[in-house]
């Protein structure tokens, strides 16, 4: 405490210092402004007045200071303020949630009650006595049980009486707020994605007119309708949106009229009905309007009616000659969960049922009078197949059932209003009439069922195959491309193992010739020391030496290398067998012609070595060698039979080596193949050791033993054996296999080998 109180009075104390320094310093400022200073009087001012504004600027500070410390701590919204928000949201949620949940609960209500009541509801309406039949003394046949609104009587002409039960009974004196009034339900449907179809049934001049379409003053079942599809649609505006199209045609003599099309300047078009991909009932080209308020509706209305098809009978000076059907068409868009529909309502004003005979009416009358009957009995038709529910509803027996196929019976919401004379003059007539409304209200209909956006849904429906399909598609060449992968790898192993063994064999076939080389300079050495005449050896240095191959001829190509063997030329046409012509003949300027025509000394010249080279199998030289996988090494041979270096020795040479045949074309190819084959050196046989000899053992690798011997003579050379032991195949398939055995089979085999 005491501390605490010490440092406050020193802070007091520096304070006041400060206080009365800066008091002291203006004072002794101003005592310094002497009268005779003149000048440093406002510069003074000017100092005092910074000094007041220094001041001024630190309480503003201070205030401001305080003021931040306050926001910081009180101004901004806490963690509670941002909690509540976000609990609100979620409430939000919760409650569009439970929203949305109660709506989709309240429609399935609705429509239980509906299907309850039946999906099929017939009503009656009966219309007061005209004035005509006022005047001519008719009397009511229909009597109404006050207590019951969906009861009727019927007396008969022997005072009998005929109960008739609909869903509800319409008296004369009702008006048409009592008909909609019941008929509401069944309308607002349509918004709720549900087809409805409306249509009033019975005798001409009963009153189906004045039902649906009503007069300026007393506006039928079409015009508050669509007003009421108004009031409603404007009522869901926050969670739904609406779009309202009408079309109007007739059907009139078994063609389609579009009503509202017909007021254009455009042509009268062929309607015809077709079948949409989504399955509906479609008329295409019919003019749809899209209307937005009852205004529209009531013009639209008028200007289709007034096309209408009408003429007089004696039953009805303004009788209906056609079927009216009012297509009201609905788009619904869920604005919470985004879900389409796409629903219709059909508004049917049917032509009059009638007695031809009764009406008496004739020609086009007539004409229109049977079209009507034959389409009215088709829907008799239809509603007696609904009700018996047999396979097969004749729909297409008229354009009207064809058209109302969609709405009528099945998975949609129907109302009939069977219109009736009270007069006793029409009492025929009348039973008829309820009789077969009688039949309709029969019907069990099967649920409703909630039309959602067909077009949308075959559009996604559509897209997700063509997703699929690709999906497939892409799949296919994903998997395409992993094999082709595959296969590129493994033929680029291929390849680089191929490579390799050519590397190899180019290593073993340089070897092997320059054992070979030596082998020659070796054998000509002696054979020059052996020979008396220098031009003689000579001689056959030109005639024997065979030049050493050069690079390019030391390998095959790369792919190419196969056993195919070229038919052989019946000339000799080989460089070597030319110069070995040139070199009998001595004359180099007719070269081409020794070509031509070879030396007749062929069976001298033809001593060397390399004389087991190509097969010929037959004699015509017209005949093409095929290519053989197993000749590699063969004999060009004149005569009838293939032979091989093995057994060349038994049938085609004699002991010396040499060739018992006349004539031997050689294949440079082959005899390089040959040379490959040639022995080495040191497996010579001990036998043989003159040149000739040498040489004559060179020519099939390791020159086999003459026949006598031949059973006990075994080949040294490594080539040889496996020759022996194995067909030759000259495949890099073959040789890979063979070097898989052992590397290098070309190789001279260790001695060890040898002995096995
Ligand atoms: N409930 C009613 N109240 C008053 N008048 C009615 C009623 N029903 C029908 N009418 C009158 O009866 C006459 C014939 O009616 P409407 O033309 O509607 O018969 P319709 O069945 O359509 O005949 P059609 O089949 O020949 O076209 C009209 O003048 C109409 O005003």
């Amino acid at each position: 405490m005491c501390s605490e109180s010490c440092d406050r009075s020193v802070l007091d104390e520096v304070e006041e210092n400060t206080n009365s320094m800066d008091e002291d310093t203006i004072s002794n400022t101003n005592q310094e402004i002497s009268p005779a200073q003149g000048p440093t009087l406002p510069i003074l001012q000017k100092v005092i007045n910074l000094s007041n504004s220094i001041q001024n600027l630190k309480m503003e500070h201070e205030i401001l200071s305080n003021q931040v410390k306050g926001i910081t701590t009180d101004s901004f919204p806490g963690h509670d303020v941002v909690g509540t928000i976000q609990l609100l949201n979620n409430e939000y949620e919760l409650l569009k949630k439970k929203y949305l949940d109660e709506s989709s609960e309240r429609k399935r209500l609705y429509n239980e009650v509906i299907e309850l009541k039946g999906n099929i509801r017939v009503f009656c309406r009966c219309r007061p006595l005209n004035q005509c039949e006022v005047v001519n003394g008719s009397s009511s046949v229909v009597e109404f049980d006050s207590s019951q609104d969906t009861e009727l009587q019927i007396i008969s002409s022997d005072s009998s009486k005929k109960q008739f039960k609909f869903d509800h009974v319409f008296r004369p004196e009702d008006g048409q707020e009592v008909v909609f009034a019941q008929t509401k339900p069944i309308v607002t449907s349509v918004l709720d994605g549900y087809n409805v179809c409306i249509f009033a049934y019975g005798q001409t001049g009963t009153g189906k007119t004045f039902t649906m379409e009503g007069t300026p003053e007393n506006r039928g079942v079409n015009y508050r309708t669509l007003e009421e599809l108004f009031r409603v649609s404007g009522q869901r505006g926050g969670v739904m949106r609406y779009e309202l199209f009408v079309g109007m045609m007739e059907v009139y003599n078994e063609k389609i009229r579009d009503l509202l099309g017909e007021n254009s300047n455009r042509p009268t078009k062929k309607l015809e009905i077709k079948q949409a991909a989504e399955g509906t009932q479609e008329v295409p080209g019919l003019v749809e309007a899209p209307v937005y308020s009852t205004e529209e509706v009531w013009e639209l209305l008028k200007s289709g009616s007034r096309v209408r098809s009408v003429g007089a009978t004696n039953a009805n000076e303004l009788s209906s000659r056609s079927h009216c059907l009012l297509r009201v068409t609905v788009r619904g868009t869920n604005l919470i969960n985004g879900q389409k529909t796409r629903s219709h309502l059909w508004l049917v004003d049917l032509a009059g049922s009638e007695r031809v005979g009764k009406i008496e009416v004739e020609g086009e009358r007539l004409k229109e009078s049977q079209f009507i009957n034959k389409s009215l009995s088709a829907l008799g038709d239809v509603i007696s197949a609904l009700a018996s529910k047999t396979g097969h509803v004749p729909y297409r027996n008229s354009k009207l059932t064809h058209m109302l196929q969609s709405s009528l019976g099945g998975d949609c919401k129907t109302l009939m209003f069977v219109q009736i004379s009270p007069s006793d003059a029409d009492l025929g007539e009348t039973i008829c009439s309820l009789n077969f409304a009688s039949r309709v209200r029969g019907i069990e209909g099967g649920p409703a069922r909630k039309q959602v956006d067909l077009s949308e849904l075959y559009k996604y429906k559509q897209m997700a195959e063509k997703l699929k399909h690709d999906e497939k598609e892409t799949k296919k060449l994903q998997d395409n491309v992993q094999s082709l992968q595959l296969r590129l790898a493994a033929r680029e192993h291929i390849c680089k193992s191929l490579q390799e063994k050519v590397r190899d064999l180019e290593n073993q076939l340089a070897e092997e010739r320059k054992t070979r080389l030596k082998q020659e300079t070796r054998a000509f050495a002696a054979a020059a020391s052996s020979r008396p005449s220098l031009t003689q050896a000579a001689e056959r240095t030109k005639m024997e030496k065979k030049p050493p191959l050069g690079p390019s001829k030391l390998r095959l190509p790369l792919r190419r290398l196969t056993n195919f063997m070229p038919p052989a030329s019946p000339m000799p046409t080989n460089r070597k067998t030319a110069r070995i012509a040139m070199a009998a003949s001595d004359d180099k300027e007719n070269y081409p012609k020794t070509v031509m025509a070879p030396p007749t000394n062929t069976k001298a010249l033809l001593k060397p070595r390399r004389v087991s080279i190509a097969v010929r199998p037959s004699t015509t030289t017209t005949q093409v060698i095929q290519p053989k996988r197993r000749v590699s090494i063969a004999t060009l041979q004149p005569h009838s039979y293939m032979t091989t270096p093995l057994r060349s020795s038994a049938s085609g040479f004699n002991n010396g080596g040499t060739m018992d045949r006349p004539s031997l074309v050689r294949d440079p190819r082959k005899a390089r193949y040959s040379r490959l084959f040639s022995p080495l050196p040191e497996f010579r046989n001990p036998s043989e050791t003159t040149p000739a000899a040498t040489r004559s053992s060179s020519k099939f690798m390791g020159s086999p033993p003459p026949p006598a011997q031949a059973g006990s003579w075994k080949p040294r050379h490594p080539t040889v054996v496996a020759l022996q032991r194995k067909s030759v195949v000259w495949s890099p398939l073959k040789l890979r296999g063979m070097q898989s055995q052992r590397k290098s089979s070309l190789l001279p085999l260790r001695p060890s080998a040898l002995r096995e």
